[in-house]
């Protein structure tokens, strides 16, 4: 199994698993796709097994470099952690409508998933290179606290977070901000998300300062960590279709890595059917999958902070499969995103695309109206996140979509305790575990969306 850029033509360099996963982002600023997508053996098989094994065998599947008994250990380790037995387990709340519930992990977010994975390989794979790496990660609230969780106190690994200063829950910052271990550094931008992530590509983009700090990703445009959550999408679609109908799911979007991630799945011979695009108001996917024509038209502050995001980094794998792996199609494309403009997808590229995806948009007033609904109906309460993967499955089921659907539960309400209790009235409370991280002191840095003076923060890290 080997891996290739999207940016590269077919016969250039390719890369393995590990390779991949401490390269971050491929050496031309494309992102790594396997050559081609392995299969799960006896996939039926794998029902109702426990989530760690799962895990493993989607890992083994994508990183057969890895030493022997690497996956098994490193999933059992990392979902040990976790606070409900299943991992992820689907609660029902219609006829044959389901919620998965991703937020189980220390960070009660959807990236403790992968994260808890990940920083247990990064660890074992630096340990074995006998070298140290720098992580900059770029955050709209729940990366950065789940990367540190995971990374905080490794002593091969330094973790800087960018976070978009006052753009996101005072939850999701405390979780980064209160860690007080010496090899991690928060830093507030002053921007947008997207400004936080065009800072780490513009790091990967300078070739001297990527060897000097041994700069590394922890974000979805690292392929472990897509890897990493293809695994719930194979555990829910297993439990779900038991040879029947495939399971359609519903994706609370931003970057583009979860949905991507049952992509992943339906490839490996999962029974994934549709998978659905959920974007709150800043919707440029709805609108790129609707039209074909891919507009920035700049970022609003939603009740969804997390998905406050222009620029979906994995988008561009999407790019690169529904143009059969045309990297120059790629290359284009994203020149004319890297420019602030738009770009309009071929007819072929959309027809391909639309065959697997659909895609709606939720306005502030329906995410409000599906936490109200949801708890009205049944009692659960949701965070608006999941509010706009419910508000979509609810338009996908009046377009007519039939079959089991899966909508993915991607943070604890109690992530967004203000804007869940404007939609309901009921203020969420944190878990027990969580009683001090309120009162915790603070740390952070606050610098400009300026590449210099960002880059000197992480060389200071760094030399730590
Ligand atoms: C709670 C929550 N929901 C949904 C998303 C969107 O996921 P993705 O960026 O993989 O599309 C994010 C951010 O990634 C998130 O933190
Ligand atoms: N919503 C994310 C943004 C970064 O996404 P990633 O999946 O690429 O790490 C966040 O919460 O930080």
């Amino acid at each position: 199994m080997r891996y290739r850029s999207t940016r590269a033509d077919p016969g250039g360099r390719t890369f393995s698993f590990t390779e991949v996963m401490l390269g971050g982002l491929a050496p031309d600023g494309g992102l790594f796709l396997p050559e081609s997508w392995p299969q799960l053996d006896d996939v039926e098989a794998l029902a109702g097994k426990p989530f760690a094994e799962v895990s493993a065998r989607v890992l083994q599947a994508f990183a057969p470099d890895l030493p022997g008994g690497e996956a098994e250990a490193v999933a059992q380790a990392a979902y040990a952690r976790f606070g409900h037995p299943a991992v992820a387990p689907l609660v029902q709340h219609g006829a044959d409508d389901f919620l998965l519930e991703l937020f189980h992990g220390p960070t009660l977010a959807f990236k403790d998933v992968a994260m808890q994975l990940l920083g247990r390989l990064f660890e074992r794979a630096l340990e074995r290179a006998g070298r140290r790496m720098t992580i900059v990660a770029a955050t709209s609230g729940d990366t950065g606290g789940a990367a540190i969780e995971a990374l905080a106190g490794l002593s091969a690994v330094r973790v800087c977070v960018l976070h978009p200063k006052g753009r996101i829950s005072e939850v999701q910052r405390r979780f980064m901000t209160t860690v007080t271990a010496p090899n991690v550094l928060n830093v507030a931008v002053e921007g947008t998300f997207d400004d936080c992530q065009a800072l780490v590509k513009a790091m990967f983009a300078d070739d001297a300062f990527r060897d000097e700090v041994s700069l590394g990703a922890v974000n979805s445009i690292n392929w472990a960590r897509i890897v990493a959550q293809a695994a719930y999408y194979v555990t829910s679609s297993l439990h779900l279709a038991r040879g029947g109908a495939p399971v359609s799911y519903c994706v609370p979007t931003g970057n583009f890595g979860d949905v991507f991630a049952g992509l992943v799945a339906k490839r490996m011979g999962a029974p994934v059917g549709r998978l659905i695009v959920a974007t709150n108001e800043n919707d440029i996917l709805d609108r790129a999958l609707r039209t074909g024509l891919h507009e920035p038209k700049g970022v609003a502050a939603t009740t969804s902070p997390s998905m406050d995001i222009q620029v979906s980094s994995n988008f561009e794998r999407l790019l690169f499969e529904a143009s059969d792996g045309d990297a120059a199609t790629v290359r284009a494309l994203m020149a004319h995103q890297a420019g602030g403009r738009g770009f309009d997808l071929s007819a072929a590229m959309r027809s391909r695309i639309g065959e697997e995806f659909s895609s709606y948009a939720a306005s502030g007033e329906a995410v409000d109206a599906a936490m109200r609904d949801v708890r009205e109906a049944t009692g659960m309460t949701i965070d608006p996140h999941t509010a706009v993967g419910l508000h979509a499955a609810a338009q996908a089921r009046e377009d007519g979509l039939e079959g089991p659907l899966v909508t993915l539960a991607t943070a604890h309400p109690a992530k967004f305790p203000d804007a869940v209790e404007a939609a309901t009235g009921y203020r969420p409370g944190l878990p027990p575990r969580l009683d001090g991280l309120m009162g915790a002191k603070e740390r952070y840095d606050a610098l400009p969306a300026d590449l210099g003076v960002v880059q000197n923060a992480v060389r200071e890290l760094a030399g730590r």
